[in-house]
């Protein structure tokens, strides 16, 4: 009773748009679609009439029929009155008149004939008056727009534990139904709504994904009820390029579309006019999940706009991005590289904040990325446009995070995070099993906007906020079976899309070539990192921070085809080996600009330039102190020139064995050159950055 009431009034909200029409054929199907509910009694009325004709010749002189009929008439009567006993006192009432009614006419017909006497005008006054008051029942009963908790409504709430709340006028659109909700003031709250929705789903027959109850912030006993019956996000849609080629970062990202058919978007700037706060973002999802798929409607649609440059690290060795790389300003592997660039971003705010305050901007906008032409925005104290290089908005996207932010520490990473929104730095980061033993609750505060896709049910709590889980968002419900499916939480999106399902778009091979076009686009067209950046990254980085490869480099790399144009980015001179050891196939290695380099090129020889075996058999000369202190500065300055600008004594094993001293001489130099200046310590024990020597001047206006 209860599923058939909810399914009736959830048909009702629903019929005009999917029944209704605008042309003639469509109003006549409307009015026949209309009408057909009422048709019924007039059909009984209709074949009382028609029996009492037959019957009259039948049985007109029949007295055992007179008898049988007036036995049946009464026993119909009582039995319609005991059958209706489960309805309503006036509903058992009225059946019990129209049967009573109907019987004794058919009755009299059948024996007096349907025309004897009063009989015809009792016929055609009294048939169409009953089916008429049937009539009226049905429309006060089925009124669509009836508000208030009365009928169906009133049994259905109460029935889920919400007897007293009132649903009022409902909006129907395509495939979504939304009817505000108020609850009885003082006895409930919109806590008791959430979680009454599976026991709504239930009751109207509908997976727990299509019942949903957004609050009204500025109260606790009201909201809104939104219902989608049909999960329009079964088809998959494949990517077929950007959305906004050419845009800024500041215009929506879209990466996909919500259930109902509009399109799943985010922000990453903040913009005051908009009450929207710059975010950093966490693609969360189980393996399999369309994590990858996520990631990359993401970075296309970042690096499809004119304004911003990306530093990405991914140690699964651009495995999914590879088509994609000649567009990023700097592209590592993991491992070390990470680290610096991690050391290069923590260094860029400072001096991208700086410029931002000199040049008049509380944050960043899409003014900030162009030359400095506006006298409102000078760094010159005689209020002179200054002309300045523009500062491009910064992506720091961190694949596979795990590992680099247990690494950077809590502390750290919370700083960056917070930091770095105001020097116009979005972080991006990416985690397999968005849970607790992989990201801490700090840590994973500091990332206020999701793309959760499906997850272990024991880590929604991780991937989304408690509120917008109780609304009836469910990422645990897809696990790996719905790849691509996602919630998205993100400033910018209306709260009440929250707890809507999204659906990313699948990026099959053919996605391939528009991938390319895109890079080349990037590389063409797409912003250069200004000397604020790329200042800041070379002082951390060594002359390996390249910035992106210019479209030539691109050409002469796509000649090779698409694996080598991955490889066409500066390589990741810091992890080559292990690169090599992984068999990540992006061998040989061997770009122009490093053909001068001898692979087998070892630290610098012992002083004395005796031809030293590599490992271990030293020579047996010990260099004395001063000479041993000489050959630790330029092992320290040839490491700086191989642009491995983090390191630790492992790095010196083959070295000490080369020239016959300890590691625990070199830990002891290595500390004593952190506090000459020389290095840095890192947030891993045991780890130095060197800082390079002389220390590059940031060219910051
Ligand atoms: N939006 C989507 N629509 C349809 N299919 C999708 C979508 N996104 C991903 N897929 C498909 O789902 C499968 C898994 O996707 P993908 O490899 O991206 O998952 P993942 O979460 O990145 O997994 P892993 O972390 O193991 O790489 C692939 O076959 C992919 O084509």
């Amino acid at each position: 009773m209860v599923q058939q009431d909810a399914q009736q009034q959830l048909a009702e909200l629903l019929e005009n748009q999917l029944r209704g029409g605008s042309d003639g054929g469509g109003v006549g199907k409307y009015l026949l679609h209309r009408a057909k509910p009422h048709i019924p009694p007039w059909l009984g009325m209709g074949g009382i009439g028609l029996a009492g004709v037959i019957g009259h010749l039948k049985w007109a002189d029949s007295v055992p029929a007179a008898t049988g009929l007036t036995l049946t008439s009464v026993a119909i009567t009582g039995g319609a009155y005991l059958i209706g006993k489960t309805t309503s006192k006036q509903r058992r009432l009225h059946s019990a008149i129209t049967t009573a009614f109907g019987s004794a006419w058919l009755t009299a017909a059948c024996l007096a004939g349907p025309t004897a006497g009063p009989m015809d005008d009792l016929y055609l006054m009294g048939g169409p008056a009953v089916a008429l008051s049937w009539n009226v029942r049905q429309l006060m009963r089925h009124n669509p727009d009836s508000s208030g908790g009365s009928g169906g409504d009133a049994g259905l709430l109460e029935k889920i534990g919400l007897a007293r709340a009132q649903i009022g006028t409902a909006k129907v659109e395509p495939n979504r139904v939304t009817a505000p909700l108020e609850l009885s003031g003082g006895e409930q709250t919109n806590d008791d709504v959430a979680k009454a929705l599976k026991l709504l789903a239930s009751a109207a027959d509908l997976p727990s994904r299509a019942v949903r109850y957004v609050p009204d912030p500025d109260s606790e006993r009201r909201g809104e009820l939104v219902i989608v019956p049909e999960d329009m996000l079964a088809e998959t849609v494949a990517w077929v390029g950007p959305s906004n080629l050419g845009g800024s970062i500041a215009e929506p990202l879209v990466i996909g579309r919500y259930d109902d058919g509009a399109p799943l978007m985010l922000w990453l700037p903040g913009d005051p006019d908009a009450g929207r706060n710059s975010t950093h973002v966490l693609v969360a999802g189980q393996s399999g999940s369309g994590k990858g798929d996520a990631a990359l409607n993401l970075l296309t649609e970042i690096l499809s706009r004119r304004d911003v440059i990306v530093w990405m690290s991914d140690p699964k060795m651009f495995q999914d991005f590879g088509t994609l790389r000649p567009a990023l300003d700097w592209a590592v592997e993991g491992g070390t590289g990470t680290e610096i660039m991690v050391k290069a971003v923590e260094t860029a705010i400072p001096a991208r904040t700086k410029w931002l305050g000199q040049h008049g901007y509380r944050q960043w906008s899409q003014a900030a990325a162009g030359v400095q032409n506006d006298p409102e925005h000078t760094c010159r104290n005689d209020g002179r446009a200054c002309g300045c290089e523009g500062l491009p908005f910064l992506v720091a996207w961190m694949e596979e995070a795990a590992n680099t932010l247990r690494a950077l520490g809590d502390d750290a990473f919370t700083g960056i995070a917070q930091e770095a929104r105001s020097a116009g730095i979005a972080l991006v980061v990416s985690l397999q099993r968005p849970s607790y033993d992989q990201m801490s609750t700090s840590t994973r505060a500091s990332l206020p906007s999701v793309v959760a896709l499906g997850c272990d049910p024991r880590d929604e709590g991780f991937s989304l906020p408690d509120t917008v889980i109780d609304q009836g968002a469910h990422p645990g419900a897809w696990a790996n079976r719905k790849p691509g499916y996602c919630s998205v939480v993100s400033p910018g999106i209306d709260e009440a899309r929250y707890p809507s399902p999204g659906r990313t778009q699948q990026f099959t091979h053919r996605a391939t070539p528009a991938m390319e076009q895109l890079a080349a686009w990037a590389q063409a067209h797409g912003a250069e990192a200004g000397p604020v950046t790329a200042g800041a990254a070379t002082a951390v980085a060594g002359t390996h921070y390249t910035g992106r490869p210019d479209a030539d480099e691109d050409t002469a790399a796509s000649g090779r085809g698409r694996h080598a144009a991955a490889t066409a980015q500066q390589p990741d001179r810091w992890d080559t080996e292990e690169d090599d050891m992984n068999g990540s196939g992006y061998e040989p290695l061997v770009d122009l600009e490093d053909e001068d380099i001898d692979p087998e090129r070892e630290l610098p020889p012992a002083e004395d330039g005796d031809d030293t075996p590599l490992f271990g058999m030293g020579s047996g000369h010990r260099p004395d102190p001063e000479e041993a202190r000489r050959l630790f500065a330029d092992a320290l300055a040839e490491f700086e020139q191989q642009g491995q600008m983090i390191v630790g004594p492992k790095d010196f094993m083959d070295w000490c064995d080369r020239n016959n001293l300890s590691r625990p001489w070199v830990s002891a130099r290595l500390k004593e050159a952190a506090i000459e200046g020389r290095l840095e310590a890192t947030n891993t024990t045991g780890r130095w950055r060197i800082v390079p020597h002389p220390e590059p001047t940031l060219t910051a206006a």
